[in-house]
């Protein structure tokens, strides 16, 4: 009987082991994709005011950030994959949402279409990201560090009252914008006769895709909303199982 219990407690004391390894794991790993993930927009944002205030136009800016900008973004997949494995307490439909809208925006919208890239739409939602994204991924860092200093977390949720909006107009116009070229070249899309007898036509994506914000912004704009209340004024918040 005594052995029995003594059999128990190693067993405990061994899962609380792994479990604290794990958790140690998850933390540095984290730890350390933040600080690159802060790096990087810094990066971007510092790239963007030089080039503004040696050029003093945005046309040729986006070719000058465009690889930064491409793998950071890109780099933000792991976001995802974050949340599916349980390594963050977030949902992987908001998350996913949020993360394949800007790989869209950044891969199939600014990287396959030359004529929109000096737009000045582009400006908006690049501005709106880098200020989002320095501001979210600075304060992951300083909250696993357990140094959260007040202005980043009153930042992190109250600057997207502005900044959303913001880049969701910057997104919307740009996409608009490449509609003409998507017609005239008929990029992306699959005309009938072929031999897999489908057709898909990336004109009328775009504009299902420009329609789906319609449905889908307004939730995240009320995620964020029922974040901020949580974490600024700590409402106790029942979300529904996403
Ligand atoms: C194929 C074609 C697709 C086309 C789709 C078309 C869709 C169109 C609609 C989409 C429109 C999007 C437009 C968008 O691109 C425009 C912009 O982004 S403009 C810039 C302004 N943007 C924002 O402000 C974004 C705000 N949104 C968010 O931050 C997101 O909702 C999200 C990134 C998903 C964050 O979600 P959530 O609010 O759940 O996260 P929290 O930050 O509150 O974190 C929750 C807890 O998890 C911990 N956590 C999360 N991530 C990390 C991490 N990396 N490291 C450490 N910890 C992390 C966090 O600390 C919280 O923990 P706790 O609960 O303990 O406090």
């Amino acid at each position: 009987m005594a052995s029995g219990e003594e059999d128990g407690a190693v067993e405990e004391k061994e899962s609380n082991n792994k479990k604290r390894t794990k958790g140690a794991i998850a933390t540095t790993w984290l730890t350390f994709y933040n600080i690159a993930m802060t790096a990087g927009w810094l990066v971007l944002g510092v790239a963007m005011m030089r080039f503004y205030l040696q050029k003093g136009t945005h046309k040729g800016l986006y070719k000058s950030i465009a690889r930064t900008l491409k793998f950071f973004q890109t780099f933000a997949l792991l976001e995802v994959g974050h949340c599916a494995t349980g390594l963050v307490r977030t949902s992987v439909i908001v998350t996913g949402v949020q993360v394949s809208s800007r790989i869209f925006m950044v891969w199939f919208i600014t990287h396959s279409i030359r004529q929109v890239q000096n737009q000045e739409s582009l400006i908006l939602f690049l501005v709106a990201w880098t200020v989002t994204e320095i501001t979210r991924y600075s304060f992951y860092t300083f909250s696993l560090l357990k140094h959260l200093p007040y202005f980043i977390k009153w930042a992190r949720y109250n600057l997207f009252i502005i900044m959303y909006p913001l880049g969701v107009i910057g997104e919307l116009m740009t996409i608009y914008a490449a509609l003409p070229y998507v017609r005239k070249s008929g990029m992306y899309s699959l005309r009938l006769p072929n031999k897999y007898n489908v057709s898909f036509d990336y004109y009328y994506f775009l504009i299902i895709v420009m329609l789906s914000y319609i449905p889908l912004f307004p939730q995240l704009f009320l995620h964020m909303l029922r974040q901020r209340r949580r974490v600024l004024h700590g409402e106790v918040i029942v979300e529904k199982d996403e």
